[in-house]
């Protein structure tokens, strides 16, 4: 998969070099090119913002330099993109989103900063590509960067091969509807606290039972949400008590 990120603030994205994706890029997994917003302006200011129409606060990213950074980054790999544009209003970003972008040849993330980027950006790109505005979760960021961090990550280790062992994708929080219950490890004692008896048990089907149980209980109480849109055939007659 390539990765490509156009931002006024690269140095933001080092992170994606680092551990995890720094391996899998390192293996060819995933190829992430960093682009400067900046490199498409004209004027000696470099200036990527203006003033909104029709007023109210702060900026509006320009759509000139946006068309011609975009243009030039689309047109230097000739895998087809999926544009990803990260925004407060954008749809939610979801583990399902995750396994979607998972599929795709290439993601081309387009980082907005003050109040966000002209709306003629998305909408003339939409008409070529398939364009995601996607919100990372219900609160206000400064800028596109750190979600494309986080959606970056979440993607990545759905890649065959990025992760070591492949079980935790399939198994962690959301893979199977569910927030994964608690988990333990050595000492069987700490502080006073005991790992719970079954996990010792060596019995392995009392243990997935009393999992699927702390997930369900876990999902109740924190994500009702989760459990309501679970459908019917995921429960079975063990699930009903929750
Ligand atoms: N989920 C979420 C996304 C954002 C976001 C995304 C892009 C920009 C550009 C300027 N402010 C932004 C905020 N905040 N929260």
């Amino acid at each position: 998969m390539r990765i490509d990120v156009v931002t006024i603030f690269p140095g933001y994205l080092a992170p994606l070099r680092e551990s995890l994706l720094g391996r899998a890029a390192d293996a060819g997994l995933i190829e992430v090119a960093l682009h400067d917003l900046r490199s498409w302006t004209h004027d000696v200011h470099q200036t990527v913002d203006d003033a909104p129409y029709g007023g109210g606060p702060g900026m509006v990213m320009r759509p000139q330099v946006w068309g011609e950074a975009l243009d030039a980054v689309i047109a230097s790999d000739s895998r087809p993109p999926r544009l990803v544009v990260p925004a407060p209003a954008g749809r939610s970003f979801t583990q399902a989103t995750a396994r979607a972008y998972a599929t795709e040849q290439r993601l081309v993330f387009a980082c907005g900063r003050y109040e966000g980027i002209d709306q003629r950006v998305v909408d003339h790109y939409s008409r070529q590509f398939p364009v995601d505005e996607v919100s990372i979760g219900d609160y206000v960021l400064v800028g596109g960067e750190a979600a494309v961090l986080v959606i970056v990550e979440a993607v990545a280790r759905l890649l065959p091969g990025v992760l070591g062992n492949p079980r935790s994708a399939a198994e962690d929080s959301f893979s199977d509807g569910l927030l994964e219950g608690p988990a333990y490890t050595r000492p069987e004692v700490w502080r006073g606290q005991a790992v719970p008896e079954v996990l010792r048990s060596g019995n392995h089907g009392a243990i997935a039972r009393w999992r699927r149980d702390r997930a369900l209980e876990r999902t109740a109480k924190r994500r009702p949400d989760l459990l309501a849109a679970l459908p019917e055939d995921r429960l079975d007659a063990a699930d009903q008590a929750f």
